[in-house]
């Protein structure tokens, strides 16, 4: 099996650069790497590896947004099979679908590979966006884009306190964000919620940076859940998102969670959403879009 490690230097407020050669340092077996240039970049990477006549081991050196690039790039494939090594700033993906710890734990999986088939979400609106771990609309993706286009996030990051934008966007996007009106039809019934702060649709259980959102995803299930946070004051929803780490938000009558192949969404305005964290556009008010998941499209490393 070809090893091959896609770092994506940006990652982890920049510092996965660094994180890499030393990393690289400490590898003994044969392998390839390559740095990503541009965002999107690592899609691009991990499809040449498509026509290999061997099996590949994809690793991405990053976060969320550079595995959903890899993963996107190999879906379909069945020679490819996707590892990470976290060094990004949230690294959900690390969560839920494991995360090599060292070089030696690579080393010791090439000798008995094992792998796992799991799921990838989606929804088409205008552009294909495609999503491993989730897709929100509303408050957290207005504050993700906030973050990730911020200047302040930079400068903080420069003394050590990037994590302190999130927390200053969040009281920012409380009183600034406008709330919307979803409407959502599962399984041939409609659900309209009124006052909706945010809509995140899950194929694992973790946001964020480990905000167990939805706690019962399963990302091999064919399955996705959609969680609605309406109705709820601006104090009770910092009550709300203090309980989403262990995930006893599900308790709230304010959060309406449910599972299901397919759930079309369509909001009465424009909204903010994201893939994984990262700008997935707005939505377009009053278009019916169609979130599903692609069973068994890619194959994870399975560690044990
Ligand atoms: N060379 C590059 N220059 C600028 N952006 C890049 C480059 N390579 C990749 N990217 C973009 O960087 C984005 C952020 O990367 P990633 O999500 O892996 O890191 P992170 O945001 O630190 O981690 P997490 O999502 O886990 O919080 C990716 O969505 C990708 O499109």
């Amino acid at each position: 099996m070809k090893t091959v490690f896609i770092i994506n230097p940006t990652a982890g407020n920049g510092r996965a650069l660094k994180r890499w050669h030393r990393f690289r340092k400490t590898i003994s077996f044969p392998f390839e790497c390559i740095l990503t240039e541009f965002p999107g970049h690592a899609t691009i990477i991990a499809a040449t590896y498509s026509g290999d006549c061997q099996e590949v081991l994809l690793i991405g050196f990053g976060g969320d947004g550079t595995l959903r690039e890899i993963i996107v790039g190999a879906a379909g494939e069945s020679r490819l099979l996707i590892g990470s090594i976290a060094a990004g700033s949230g690294n959900d993906f690390a969560r839920a679908y494991g995360t090599f710890k060292d070089a030696q734990s690579i080393e010791q999986f090439l000798k008995n590979p094992q792998f796992k088939r799991q799921d990838l979400g989606d929804f088409v609106n205008g552009e294909s966006y495609q999503f491993v771990s989730s897709s929100g609309i509303g408050f957290d993706a207005e504050i993700t884009i906030a973050v990730n286009k911020s200047i302040l996030k930079k400068k903080l990051n420069l003394v050590g306190f990037g994590k302190m934008a999130y927390y200053l966007y969040v009281i920012r996007t409380l009183f600034t964000f406008k709330k919307f009106k979803l409407t959502m039809t599962c399984d041939a019934d409609i659900f309209v919620y009124e006052d909706v702060w945010l809509a995140t649709v899950s194929n694992q259980p973790y946001f964020g940076g480990g905000m167990k959102i939805s706690p019962t995803s399963k990302s091999d299930d064919g399955l996705l859940e959609l969680t609605v946070v309406h109705g709820i004051s601006r104090l009770k929803l910092l009550l709300v998102f203090g309980t989403v780490f262990s995930g006893t938000h599900t308790r709230f009558n304010e959060v309406s969670q449910m599972s299901g192949p397919e759930f079309i969404l369509t909001t009465d305005k424009a909204i903010c959403r994201h893939v994984d964290g990262d700008d997935a556009g707005m939505s377009i008010p009053n278009e019916k879009i169609s979130y599903r998941t692609s069973f068994h499209d890619w194959k994870s490393v399975q560690l044990n």
